[in-house]
């Protein structure tokens, strides 16, 4: 039987292409952020983000990371301005991590990885759902926070202390009142692009926001994020840890800037 799609060898980001083939397609993401080589675009508007702690609703281990879902039938959690044109609703948040702090986010700054990567997913809502939005080019926005190794993040133990009722696949609970603003770095200079979902379908949908500054992660957070199992219960345990994908070739692509 044809295993799902995962982050091992056998079934990893470099076999995807079997069965997603537009994983060699020409935007796909993430890619390898070069800051001499973005261009400043005066023209890009400040990101404005406006969420809702209220439609935050509950937290799953979906087998490939954690994501933290929010009600989206209404534009009280949005993302506006900034690259983007229209209202965008932010459906759910995400985090891709590694097994040291050597590596697991998904972008990298001219070579350079962090620990961990949170995405923030927002889909168009000239389109009636999430799921219509995502087969669009202009379909989704995603906002890229990099975590660096240091203080204890205060808005971030919230998060992760869910953990313990979500360990394994197919687990969720319920998660109320959590404002993912928390979550942003204090400045939000950004470089943007054209890319696509960094996991199958890899669909060529997503406008990058990756912000410049990153946030912060302790060492015991981090460890926490690896407490997570890939692995569903009764099941042998494998540690949910290096779920990143590699920069992908930018094929001519431009990188721009919001800041000089
Ligand atoms: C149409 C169904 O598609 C999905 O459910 C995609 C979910 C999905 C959302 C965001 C991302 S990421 N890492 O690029 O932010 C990957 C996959
Ligand atoms: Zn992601």
């Amino acid at each position: 039987m044809a295993h799902g799609w995962g982050y091992a060898a056998n079934n990893g980001p470099d076999k995807w292409a079997d069965n997603f083939p537009i994983a060699n397609g020409p935007r796909q993401s993430p890619i390898d952020i070069v800051p001499g080589e973005a261009s400043f675009d005066g023209g890009l508007k400040a990101l404005k983000i406006k969420y809702d702690p209220s439609t935050c609703l509950e937290i799953l281990n979906n087998g490939h990371s954690f994501q933290v879902t929010f009600v989206d039938d209404s534009d009280s959690s949005t993302l506006t301005d900034g690259p983007i044109s229209g209202v965008y609703r932010l459906k759910q948040f995400h985090f891709h991590w590694g097994a040291s702090d050597d590596r697991g986010s998904e972008h990298t700054v001219a070579g350079t990885k962090y620990p961990a990567e949170l995405h923030l997913v927002h889909w168009n809502t000239k389109y009636a759902s999430f799921g219509e939005a995502a087969s669009q080019p202009d379909g989704l926005a995603v906002v890229g926070v990099f975590l660096k190794a240091g203080a204890d993040n205060a808005a971030l133990q919230k998060v992760l202390d869910a953990f313990n009722v979500i360990r394994n696949k197919g687990k969720q609970s319920s998660f109320a009142n959590f404002d993912p603003a928390t979550l942003l770095p204090g400045c939000l200079d950004y470089w943007t692009y054209d890319g696509s979902l960094t996991t199958p379908p890899l669909l060529e949908s997503v406008t990058w926001i990756v912000c410049k500054e990153p946030i912060s992660v302790s060492s015991a957070q981090m460890a926490k994020f690896r407490s997570l199992l890939f692995s569903a219960e009764g099941e042998a345990e494998c540690c949910m840890v290096d779920n990143y994908r590699p920069p992908q070739p930018l094929k001519g692509r431009p990188v721009r800037a919001s800041f000089k």
